[in-house]
């Protein structure tokens, strides 16, 4: 059985960077999809805009969905203020198992509770599994046909509160039209693009930054 991408990149991780040191691993990373093999990580162009966002927000509680090998993780992670926690939702255990191998390597899982689980299942427990009570930011990186329904499943389990940021990627490409039309016309929401470029190419893509006004 041959490897998989994700455990190559994995392995780029191990050999390319420093065990602790965050930004090694992000840059790792990058150089191996760049220069090796693409991967669906929100890159570092993006990953700026991304940095921003977190910094700003400064959230005591986090939520990411769509884990995938874990570089938006460290990303938001190393950006967290002490005492924080960063919940990452994964659907796929093979991704998932890699995902966890470059936290720990990064040095960040103290800071973050990967869940592996369908979406529509876990956002109902957040409050029971871990006490959250609200989300000060979430980044929305998974299936691009479940980002409205997460998006309102979320607003209905109360999850969000006045000021919350929901920060999703891909709104161009792969694009997710009807989250977009959602966020931007909506009046629960006050929104705005951040054009950039899909990860590692030319084409055109952004995020979309949506604060709930309650
Ligand atoms: O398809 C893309 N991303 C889909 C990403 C999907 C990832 O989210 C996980 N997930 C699904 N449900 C959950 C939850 F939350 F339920 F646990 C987590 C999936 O297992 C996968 O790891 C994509 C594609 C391109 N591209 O250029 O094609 C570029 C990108 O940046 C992309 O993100
Ligand atoms: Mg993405």
């Amino acid at each position: 059985m041959g490897s998989t991408r994700p455990q190559r990149l994995l392995r780029a991780v191990q050999k390319n960077s420093t065990r602790g040191d965050p930004q090694s691993v992000i840059s790792a990373i990058d150089h191996f999809c760049r220069h090796k093999e693409w991967a669906m990580n929100v890159g570092d162009e993006k990953g700026s805009i991304l940095d921003g966002v977190v910094s700003e927000v400064n959230p005591s509680t986090a939520l990411e969905l769509g884990t995938y090998c874990g570089y938006s993780t460290v990303r938001i992670a190393r950006l967290l203020p002490p005492g924080s926690q960063l919940i990452t939702l994964e659907f796929n255990p093979a991704y998932a198992a890699v995902a966890k191998q470059v936290i720990a390597w990064a040095g960040l899982q103290d800071k973050v509770q990967l869940v592996e689980g369908p979406s529509g299942d876990l956002i109902p427990q957040m409050k029971e599994l871990f006490g959250v009570k609200s989300f000060d930011l979430v980044f929305i990186d998974h299936w691009k046909d479940r980002y409205l329904a997460d998006a309102q499943l979320l607003e209905e389990c109360g999850l969000l509160r006045k000021g919350s940021v929901l920060l999703a990627d891909n709104v161009i490409c792969p694009g997710t039209p009807e989250y977009l039309e959602y966020v931007r016309n909506s009046p629960r929401y006050e929104s705005r693009y951040f054009k950039s470029h899909l990860e590692y190419t030319q084409a055109e893509d952004g995020l979309e930054k949506s604060v709930f006004l309650g």
